[in-house]
């Protein structure tokens, strides 16, 4: 079903395995916007700093790393690219040692500060280029782009969270109980909604969605209603 063009910044913000970056994607792709996954970038520069045997606590050693990692992230929705010096680092972003490390991290000052101007940088090309963009992650509502026409804040119950994370986990081969997920999605939570600088948190003019017992396609089609209600979407003449 096509569904005209979005204008504008929507901002989806919220804890682990709440469905942002599924959600994010095909909004994006349903309304011919552009998709930024800053998670990915997070999770690169945290590649970087494990394959240069660099503590992900060593908040200077950690700067240092992610100014020299040469981090490239793009920005369609059909095919989201994450490289490190021009090397396509998709795949291990998502391996348990970066995300065991990611968040301490991402709670590194300088490490906010050069993502976050990078993160920048990509939408003002993506609303010149294409209009509109979607754009997920921690702080994309508070911080990124705190006057994005459309905050949306997902949550679901942190059991759904383990149950999603783990079943994903499992097709893509890689064991993990429920158990171990459910503890992993906990200590990420916790660390990231408390880290002094840019926490996780709702901004106040976000629209939180529970998305614990909708599916996919039931949470993609909230998004969509609250981009029409905001009156983002824009139909082409003769669409
Ligand atoms: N509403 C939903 N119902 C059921 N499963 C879902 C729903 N949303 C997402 N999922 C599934 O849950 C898993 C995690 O989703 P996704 O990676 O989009 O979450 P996320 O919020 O981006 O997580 P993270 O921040 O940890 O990257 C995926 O396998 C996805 O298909
Ligand atoms: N805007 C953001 C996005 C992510 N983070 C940190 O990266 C970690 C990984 O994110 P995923 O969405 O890929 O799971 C996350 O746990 C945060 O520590 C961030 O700080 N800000």
């Amino acid at each position: 079903m096509a569904h005209g063009e979005l204008r504008g910044v929507v901002a989806l913000d919220g804890p682990s395995g709440t469905g942002k970056s599924s959600a994010a994607r095909r909004l994006a792709a349903s309304l011919g916007a552009r998709y930024l996954d800053t998670g990915a970038m997070y999770r690169a520069v945290t590649l970087a700093v494990l394959r240069a045997g660099v503590d992900p606590t060593d908040a200077e050693g950690v700067a240092a790393v992610a100014r020299a990692a040469g981090l490239a992230q793009g920005d369609d929705p059909e095919h989201s690219t994450t490289t490190l010096a021009g090397v396509d680092v998709g795949a291990d972003i998502r391996g348990p040692e970066v995300t065991c490390a990611v968040s301490p991290v991402s709670a590194v000052p300088s490490v906010r500060e050069l993502l976050v101007a990078h993160q920048r940088a990509i939408i003002a090309a993506a609303l010149e280029q294409a209009g509109g963009i979607v754009v997920e992650g921690r702080d994309i509502g508070t911080v990124v782009v705190p006057d994005a026409a459309l905050k949306v804040y997902l949550t679901a119950d942190a059991e759904a969270r383990a149950q999603r994370r783990a079943k994903q986990d499992s097709d893509s081969g890689r064991a993990a109980t429920v158990d171990a997920t459910l503890a992993d999605v906990r200590r990420r939570d916790a660390y990231d909604s408390t880290r002094a600088v840019s926490p996780l948190r709702p901004a106040e003019d976000a629209v939180e969605l529970d998305t614990t017992s909708l599916d996919l396609a039931g949470t993609l089609a909230a998004l969509l209603e609250l981009v029409e209600r905001r009156g983002l979407r824009v139909v082409a003449v003769g669409g």
